[in-house]
């Protein structure tokens, strides 16, 4: 098995805010960006990584050992640019993950790349453990059974051809890889997934994130 990993940033983290976008801001002495980088550059089973920006942040990219491309529109169509970046065909295997998640663990990129040798799709996720409404003006309007649900997490790996094809005939876009995998009729194992890999969303998520980094290793506040 040769794995790459796709970290896709080419977002503008809008609902982030801030003067740049969210994974070019500081977090725990380096930028957002730079601890997702070295999660998988520094994981002795991720073969290649392919980095995939926004046009506008190509002048800001200073990463040795990655794969630059320039993604799309949305989301689907910037992993379909990292997966057309992949021009080794010794690489077997992909993961695919946001670069929104900083915290990611080598345990649960292990995890990730263990379950496909068993399947042909495989991501982490967490049991929903709270009650599930729908809302609307500031109401309770429902209550949804939470039996069965989970919340979706990255890095999220699959067969390279696999995946590759079904991409290819997803024209929309996905709210995840395991969407389009699904629609192509692959199966998908559920990892299990880890409170600390938060995708950094809203501006708080990024104390949330320097607290979880300086409990590991006694990271310096940026
Ligand atoms: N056109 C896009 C949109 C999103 N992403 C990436 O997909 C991941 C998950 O998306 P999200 O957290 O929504 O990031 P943004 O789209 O940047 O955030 P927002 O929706 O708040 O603008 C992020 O790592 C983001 O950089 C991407 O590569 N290309
Ligand atoms: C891919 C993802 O992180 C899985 O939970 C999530 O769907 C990304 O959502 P976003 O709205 O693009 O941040």
């Amino acid at each position: 098995m040769t794995c790459a990993a796709i970290i896709v940033a080419a977002g503008r983290g809008l609902r982030a805010g801030g003067p740049v976008a969210k994974q070019w801001q500081p977090l725990c002495g380096k930028r957002v960006i730079d601890h997702t980088v070295t999660a998988f550059l520094s994981h002795p089973r991720i073969d290649r990584v392919v980095l995939v920006l926004h046009a506008d942040d190509l002048g800001d990219a200073d990463f040795d050992g990655v794969t630059l491309t320039t993604g799309g529109a949305d989301r689907a169509a910037s992993v379909r640019a990292g997966l057309a970046a992949l021009t080794d065909p010794a690489v077997t295997h992909v993961l695919i993950h946001d670069v929104a998640r900083p915290c990611v663990t080598a345990r649960t990129i292990s995890d990730v790349i263990d379950a496909l040798d068993h399947s042909p799709g495989a991501a982490p996720a967490l049991p929903v453990t709270d009650a599930l409404w729908t809302g609307a003006d500031g109401r309770v309007t429902g209550t949804q059974d939470r039996t069965g649900l989970y919340r979706a997490q990255t890095p999220q790996g699959f067969d390279r051809a696999a995946i590759t094809a079904a991409h290819a005939a997803h024209a929309s876009n996905a709210a995840d890889d395991v969407e389009v995998a699904r629609a192509a009729g692959l199966d998908v194992a559920i990892v299990a997934g880890d409170e600390d890999n938060l995708k950094i969303t809203h501006p708080a998520d990024f104390d949330r994130a320097a607290r979880i980094l300086r409990g590991r290793n006694g990271h310096q506040t940026g």
